[in-house]
Parts: C-alpha cells; sequence; structure tokens
C-alpha cells in the first residue's frame, strides 16, 4: 500500500478582497509557502478553512507539521499588552485567533513547527514574548522593511547579513556562521519569550531566528523569507529539508500508531 505523504497545516490570512465599496472576506494562503513545502520539504500542504482554536487538537492529529508563514498583517499589539501604534497597518485578529493557541498545541503535541516571518513573529508572542511595531523607529535600529515599489525579485533580494550562533542547526544548514537574507518586516522581536533560544542576529542586533528550548520534535523559525526561490539557495533548502524530515518522522509514527 502507497504510503500517506506527510501533511503540513498552514493556516491562511482572512482578508477583504474585491473593489473598496464591494470586498468580501477570503481565506489566502501565497503559494510560495505551500510549494516550499511541497517542492523543498517533500510534504502535501493542507489549509483548514475556518478551523477554530477549539478544534486544533483534533486536527493536529491528522497533519505532520505546521508552517506558520508571513503576511502583511501585523500580530495584534494586545497580545503583548500594547495599544496599536500606527492603525493604518493591517491586522487578522481571526488568524491571531487560531495561531496563538496552535503555536501551544504543536509543543505540547510534538507537532513540527516551522514559523516564517509573521508565523516567528506569532511563536514568539504566543509564548509570552513582545514585538517591536516598528523596529525602524527605535534608535539605533535599521529599517527591515522592502522596497515597496520595487519587483518582487527586489524586495525578496537579499538585504542584510545574519550572524548564526556556532553549532546551532541554522549553522548547520547554513554550511557557516553567517548568511543573506531578504528582509520584509516592520515589526521585530522586542522581548524574546522564556524558552526561546536565538539563534541568529541582525548588524543591529536584532534577533532574526529562534528555536524553542527542549522541543521534542522541530521547532524552529526564522524573520526572513526562505520559502523565496528555495532551490536556488542552499540555506533555505537545507531548512525546508530538515523540516520535512521532522514531518516524515511524525509520518511514520502515526502511520505505525494506526497499524496498532
Ligand atoms: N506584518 C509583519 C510580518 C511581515 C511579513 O510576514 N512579511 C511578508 C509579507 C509578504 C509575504 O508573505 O511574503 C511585519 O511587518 O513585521
Amino acid at each position: 500500500m502507497k504510503k500517506p505523504p506527510s501533511l503540513v497545516w498552514l493556516p491562511a490570512d482572512h482578508r477583504l478582497l474585491g473593489r473598496d465599496d464591494h470586498t468580501m472576506p477570503f481565506l489566502v494562503l501565497g503559494d510560495k509557502y505551500a510549494r516550499a513545502v511541497k517542492e523543498n520539504a517533500g510534504a502535501q500542504p493542507v489549509m483548514f478553512p475556518l478551523a477554530q482554536a477549539s478544534q486544533i487538537a483534533e486536527l493536529l492529529e491528522l497533519v505532520d507539521g505546521v508552517m506558520l508563514t508571513g503576511s502583511p498583517s501585523n500580530v495584534h499589539p494586545s497580545h503583548f499588552n500594547e495599544a496599536v501604534a500606527n492603525a493604518s497597518l493591517p491586522l487578522d485578529p481571526q488568524r491571531d485567533a487560531l495561531t496563538l493557541d496552535l503555536v501551544k498545541a504543536c509543543l505540547e503535541q510534538a507537532v513540527p513547527l516551522l514559523g516564517v516571518c509573521r508565523g516567528f513573529q506569532e511563536i514568539n508572542v504566543a509564548l509570552g514574548g513582545s514585538l517591536l511595531q516598528a523596529v525602524q523607529d527605535v534608535p539605533g535600529m535599521m529599517d527591515h522593511r522592502e522596497p515597496k515599489d520595487a519587483p518582487y525579485s527586489e524586495q525578496y533580494a537579499p538585504r542584510h547579513t545574519v550572524s548564526l550562533v556556532a553549532g546551532s542547526a541554522l549553522a548547520q544548514w547554513a554550511g557557516a556562521e553567517t548568511a543573506q537574507v531578504n528582509s520584509l518586516h516592520g515589526q521585530g522581536i522586542g522581548r524574546l519569550a522564556q524558552g526561546l533560544r536565538a539563534l541568529a542576529h541582525a548588524p543591529d542586533g536584532l534577533v532574526e531566528a529562534f528555536e524553542v528550548q527542549g522541543a521534542r520534535a522541530f521547532a524552529y523559525a526564522v524573520q526572513w523569507h526562505p520559502e523565496w526561490r528555495t532551490a536556488e539557495n542552499p540555506f533555505y533548502t537545507a531548512l525546508f529539508q530538515a523540516f520535512g524530515d521532522a514531518c516524515r518522522a511524525r509520518n511514520e509514527h502515526r502511520n505505525q500508531q494506526s497499524r496498532q
């Protein structure tokens, strides 16, 4: 019998699409995230449209990994006890209501977890950390946002160096202790949550990657976008392959349990 593929849950964004006076709600998932899971992690991306936090435990029994993607929307600052600093920036409270609980459930149930950009920020906030709402407004910090009017090839081009902790998984995947990464974010790590170990820093000291200490399964997150043209970047490829390996290990375990 053919082995069932590893399934990776990618929670969607909630967006109103259409013209200003005629919008409708849509559930949105970036193609590049799903493609990186399929082509570089070797797993099947899945969505659970309209999944509620109350369903997380049962839905996690159906999957082998979770990837929290990037998004133009910000994590609502109320989750780290702040007021919204810039009301013009998009939010996605419905996504927050699912993903912040999903992070904790993945760790409790040892489900491989990969966070990217907003997903990286969600994990930090879910575990009790905080965010800088506008990194560029903090004295001494760089502007980590992308050139909005530039072509996507430029927006996702390598933007700055990150220093990687020697001997860490990130350094192993990069094959070095520094790497060039893209940068498309206005928020950033303020207070790193307890239990997270910073694995990469930008030149201005901003935390750009972490692992969940003591996690029983893969639990890593990065502020940059390894899903962008992954196959062209050995570092990004190694990251997704490691995530895929972790998902396949859980898939094997799930299949063995279902055969008992
Ligand atoms: N809104 C947050 C997170 C930024 C982020 O995820 N950017 C990527 C958006 C487009 C994409 O999905 O590639 C912040 O500004 O920090």
